[in-house]
């Protein structure tokens, strides 16, 4: 497995370094394609990416963004990931973005996957995928002991999969491992000591046990303290 670890100084600067790449990783998409598709995650570290990302001067009109992954949860709950990608990253010049949803006011995610792929499968392949990840190794909903983890990591899996764990508070809907690791670049945000240290220990596992190794080849990993 081989990938790119950039350390940076500290959090501040790794979300101006990192929006810049992610600003120049677009423009180039941007000069080969009408339009091109940025996939970010949820969850508590890539608020100051998106704050800094959101004002960079690029043909945000042409772009499509949407999450790699969602909880099931109305957009009002605190716990939304559209309601963070609303908040911090689809405002200032990013407003101009086409935002395609991984929700739907349904009780069960698996209802939604057919209408919520239709937008989707058209971007495909991804230009720029930013990923997170946690201290399980879970990236995106591909969590290890998940119900649909082993059909997500197949190699023709769908493009959204539901998925569900008994300790993760509500279901979650989730791009599939090969939609992922098909982004043409791909950069993953980790912050802390614990977070590099997990996933130098992931190095060799197989990717039920350390789905983050799915989507990692080729891929860049920003990480500050
Ligand atoms: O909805 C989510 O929670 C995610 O998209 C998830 O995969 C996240 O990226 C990691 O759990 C890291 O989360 P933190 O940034 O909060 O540590």
């Amino acid at each position: 497995m081989s990938y790119e670890f950039i350390e940076y100084p500290d959090r501040d600067l790794l979300a101006i370094g990192l929006a810049d790449q992610l600003a120049s990783d677009l423009r180039n998409a941007l000069r080969h394609e009408d339009r091109v598709a940025l996939a970010v995650p949820g969850g508590t570290s890539p608020g100051p990416v998106f704050d800094d990302l959101c004002a960079v001067d690029l043909d945000w009109d042409r772009v499509d963004v949407l999450l790699t992954d969602e909880r099931w949860v109305p957009e009002d709950s605190p716990r939304s990931n559209t309601g963070l990608v609303k908040q911090r990253l689809l405002v200032d010049r990013a407003a101009k973005a086409r935002y395609l949803p991984l929700y739907a006011p349904k009780a069960d995610p698996d209802d939604a996957l057919a209408e919520l792929e239709v937008p989707i499968a058209p971007v495909l392949p991804l230009a720029v995928v930013l990923l997170g990840m946690g201290t399980d190794l879970h990236t995106a909903s591909l969590f290890p002991g998940a119900d649909q983890l082993e059909a997500a990591l197949a190699p023709r899996a769908p493009i959204l999969m539901a998925m569900r764990r008994d300790d993760v508070p509500e279901p979650r809907i989730t791009l599939s491992a090969r939609v992922l690791n098909g982004g043409m670049r791909k950069h993953l945000l980790i912050f802390g000591a614990e977070k590099r240290k997990v996933l130098e220990q992931a190095r060799g596992k197989p990717a039920r046990e350390a789905p983050i190794n799915a989507v990692l080849s080729d891929a860049t990993v920003h990480w500050a303290e």
